[in-house]
């Protein structure tokens, strides 16, 4: 049978004609890449990409299926994926099913069969975009029409729509250490992570207020990842002053180091088109060691506002461009990085941070 058509429409007019996979229709999102060499099923259920078109650089995707323990979190929110080689056969004894099959029951319209080395490099010099990957429609009108309807990411608050509707909880309820954790879009491997090291969680909507978290008596707050705009997340940033207020330890991961970031004063912007991959090269300040991370960010911290204010230290700072990359409040027990420590895919080199989460409460 032919394969059916699919394609991918840029917001700059940029067209790329390939060959659908997932489910036949229409989807549109910011175009970004990741330049991974495995994790697909980690990426594409990180609630971070909700509302993202995924550009994998790795060629070869689909060839492992999909495993039912590797999830990010329960269903994949990302706006479509766009792969040079795709593989509806997988090799692996544990697979519960095929990547297309997970694409297809999680309504995500995809495109293979593409020069994704031309797309990245387009996206690489012209910067973040959006974009639409449709089965449906070819001509450029309709196409256009579609794209039209996407939201530009720059304003966008998410994290409410993806987060938990009820509190949850994670761990051993003996453990004697309770964490209260902010879900912004939740990675299930921070929580694992935190579990691992003897945590008890208790996961709140994004929206809690104070008073419903310290209810329960946490002895310290995580601020989670998630995806959207942190610069219209006031709700958060109100919460998170409050939080610092109480002097319990705190911890924030990307979208919470960044909302960190703003309750101190300092404001985030958007990159030209961000960093995605398991790759990237962190330097610890306090340590002088480097670290090789696993990161998914749009947005930033400006470095201005941080050097600038008096009661925040840089930590960390990503070495390939010189952004900041972690921060410490001098005068609180609270510290966050951009990147992501769990990694899930990626290496583990960072995993070091939760253990210091830990020494902070232990030590409070
Ligand atoms: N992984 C994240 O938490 C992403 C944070 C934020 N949405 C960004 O793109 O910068």
């Amino acid at each position: 049978m032919d394969k059916q058509k699919a394609t991918l429409l840029l917001q700059d007019g940029t067209v790329f004609h390939g060959t659908l996979i997932g489910k036949h229709g229409t989807n549109g999102g910011e175009i970004c890449f990741n330049t991974g060499m495995t994790g697909y099923q980690e990426i594409y259920t990180d609630p971070s990409y909700t509302g993202q078109i995924i550009v994998n650089t790795t060629p070869h995707i689909g060839n492992y299926g999909v495993i039912d323990t590797e999830v990010e979190s329960d269903s994949a929110t990302i706006a479509g994926i766009v792969v040079n080689s795709f593989s509806e056969v997988y090799s692996r004894l544990d697979a519960s099913q095929s990547l297309n099959d997970y694409l297809i029951s999680n309504g995500i319209t995809g495109i293979a069969d593409v020069d994704t080395r031309k797309i990245v490099k387009h996206i690489r010099s012209k910067g973040a975009m959006n974009a639409i990957i449709s089965s449906e429609f070819d001509n450029l009108e309709d196409l256009q029409k579609e794209l039209e309807k996407v939201p530009d990411m720059a304003g966008l608050e998410l994290s409410s729509k993806v987060c938990t509707k009820e509190p949850y909880f994670v761990g051993n309820e003996n453990a004697s250490i309770k964490v209260a954790c902010l879900d912004f879009g939740i990675k299930k491997n921070i929580l694992r992570n935190l579990v691992d090291r003897g945590v008890y969680c208790k996961v709140f909507p994004a929206k809690t207020s104070l008073k419903e978290m310290e209810a329960w008596g946490p002895n310290a707050y995580f601020l989670s990842n998630g995806p959207g705009d942190p610069a219209v997340m006031d709700y958060a940033v109100d919460t998170i002053k409050e939080i610092l207020a109480l002097n319990k330890p705190v911890f924030g991961i990307c979208l919470g180091h960044q909302l960190l970031a703003e309750a101190v004063g300092i404001k985030t912007y958007k990159m030209h088109h961000g960093h995605r991959g398991l790759n990237h090269p962190i330097k610890n300040i306090l340590s002088g060691k480097s670290e090789i991370t696993s990161q998914n960010h749009g947005f930033n911290v400006v470095r201005e506002d941080t050097e600038n204010n008096p009661s925040v230290e840089i930590t960390h700072v990503h070495l390939n461009d010189n952004t900041v990359a972690g921060i410490k409040l001098k005068d609180r027990p609270a510290f966050s990085v951009q990147y992501h420590p769990e990694s899930s895919p990626g290496p583990h080199d960072s995993r070091y941070l939760f253990d210091d989460f830990i020494s902070l409460i232990n030590n409070n």
